[in-house]
């Protein structure tokens, strides 16, 4: 069994930053036609895909530039505030995810997968709970790693 010094990060795993770059390049042109998220999005940065691609390689353990380039978690929590997002506009976002990654390639692997699924699910609920009226999530904090949880990869 290897090491834990052997084990990739999920971002190199991934395939580093160029990988969740394509990621989200072909996940919000997508979100920007949908009938029930796009509205959402109408005023996007254009350069909000980069922006949570970096966001991503930093969760997914790559270097930490949200945080020392685009203010960390307050920023991205305060993109969130207010705006009311509904489960079924989570359950959207998550699919259109889904569908990019396999669209990019993202490593099909059942480990990498699952443990992708695990963060996206993760973090598009607190998304919804932190967008309702009248939340009151922490306001600092640092933006999360994530790691292959029980199942490292599968490294013959
Ligand atoms: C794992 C889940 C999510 C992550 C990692 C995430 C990440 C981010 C980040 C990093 C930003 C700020 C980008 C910047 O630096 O300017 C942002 C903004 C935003 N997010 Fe999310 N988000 C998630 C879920 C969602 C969901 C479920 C929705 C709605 C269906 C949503 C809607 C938005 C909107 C509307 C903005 C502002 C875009 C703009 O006008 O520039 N997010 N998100």
């Amino acid at each position: 069994m290897a090491s834990n010094e052997e084990v990739p990060t999920l971002y190199d795993w991934a395939g580093g930053v160029e990988a969740f770059e394509r990621l989200t390049e072909v996940f919000y042109a997508k979100v920007k036609k949908d009938d029930l998220i796009g509205p959402l999005f109408e005023h996007m940065d254009p350069g909000h895909p980069k922006y949570v691609a970096m966001w991503l390689s930093e969760v997914f353990g790559g270097p930490k530039r949200y945080t020392e380039e685009r203010g960390g978690y307050p920023h991205m929590l305060s993109q969130h505030l207010g705006k009311g997002i509904s489960e079924p506009q989570r359950r959207r976002w998550v699919n259109l995810l889904m569908d990019a990654a396999d669209e990019v390639d993202l490593p099909g692997d059942p480990e990498f997968r699952a443990a992708f699924a695990g963060y996206i699910e993760w973090g598009t609920r607190l998304a919804v709970h932190n967008s309702q009226p009248g939340a009151t999530p922490p306001t600092k904090a640092p933006v999360p790693r994530w790691g292959w949880g029980v199942a490292p990869p599968y490294q013959p």
